[in-house]
């Protein structure tokens, strides 16, 4: 990715979240979808308040191309001033997905399965692409702009800007990620845990604020189409690493972090009981 387009996606955000309130809430995020425009003034947010606002909008790849689904977004959605960031987001997203790939390779690899395994799994994908701006806050210590989490999609690679806030739990202490502008964090999330049967975690997160200066950070989650089920290769699973989760699609997990459960910490084992749940109450009721 060249920095040159790194440094003009932040413009786009900064041209986002700079209009004035009643513009972006022409993209008001509606409950139970993951797209649009959401904030700690809209209903998406109203049971735990964290201090930012936030862009999101789908990447679709059918495998042959990209979709041109983002620089449409933005001009059907935000009109025609909205027309370049559509075009640069595109591309953004397009090189995010295309440097995904190459991480699935690795992945695959580090894990004994074929390079291509998990790359193909993904070829095709339905993804989703956030731009985060935290505003300053007064009284930084008693919020958060994003809160404990892990991401319920596969992998996360995210830009953050030289403010820094990013912070990952490990060994029982919140650490801070330092920024680094000409850097990506890259993150496992749920499915990927499930797909790789538990051999790798999904990372804990969370952000945090200050009271001086606005953060922004922009996301790619990488996730499968819909339909696809998520399921760990054969050779992942034996006697001594017996399977963790049960199969299910990436859209039943999407609708349970959207309309079930707020993603947090634990969404994945709450999802997994939830879904059993589900399938037990359809065979009683067939
Ligand atoms: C599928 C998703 C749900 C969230 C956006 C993407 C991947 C990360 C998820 C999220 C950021 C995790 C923390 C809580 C959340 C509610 C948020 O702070 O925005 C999550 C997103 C969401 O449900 O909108
Ligand atoms: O802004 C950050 O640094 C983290 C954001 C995040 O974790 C998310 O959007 O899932
Ligand atoms: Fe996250």
């Amino acid at each position: 990715m060249d920095l040159q387009l790194l440094k003009v996606a932040h413009k786009c955000l900064d041209f986002f979240f700079d209009r004035p309130l009643q513009e972006k809430q022409r993209v008001q995020r509606k409950l139970g979808d993951h797209c649009g425009y959401a904030s700690s003034f809209t209903n998406r947010f109203s049971s735990k308040l964290p201090w930012k606002e936030t862009l999101s909008f789908r990447y679709c790849d059918d495998g042959q191309q990209a979709l041109n689904i983002v620089e449409s977004y933005f001009l059907d959605a935000m009109g025609e001033d909205f027309r370049e960031s559509g075009k640069v987001l595109q591309k953004y997203s397009e090189a995010m997905s295309s440097l995904s790939l190459k991480i699935m390779e690795l992945l695959g690899t580090s894990l004994g399965v074929k390079a291509k395994h998990f790359r193909e799994f993904f070829t095709r994908n339905d993804s989703i692409m956030r731009l985060n701006y935290y505003p300053p806050c007064q009284k930084p210590d008693l919020t958060l702009g994003t809160g404990p989490h892990t991401d319920p999609t596969s992998l996360t690679i995210l830009h953050q800007d030289h403010v820094g806030g990013l912070e990952v739990y490990v060994n029982g202490k919140w650490h801070s990620v330092p920024p680094n502008p000409e850097a990506f964090v890259v993150n496992i999330g749920d499915t990927f845990m499930a797909l790789s049967n538990g051999i790798y975690k999904s990372c804990l997160h969370r952000a945090i604020v200050n009271s001086r200066t606005p953060r922004k950070s922009i996301a790619f989650f990488l996730c499968p189409k819909m339909d696809k089920v998520v399921s760990p290769p054969e050779e992942l699973v034996s006697f001594d690493n017996p399977r963790m989760f049960p199969d299910f699609t990436w859209s039943e997990l999407l609708e349970f972090t959207q309309i079930h459960y707020r993603s947090d910490m634990k969404t994945l084992d709450a999802f997994a009981k939830w879904l059993i749940h589900q399938r037990d109450d359809q065979k009683t009721a067939a």
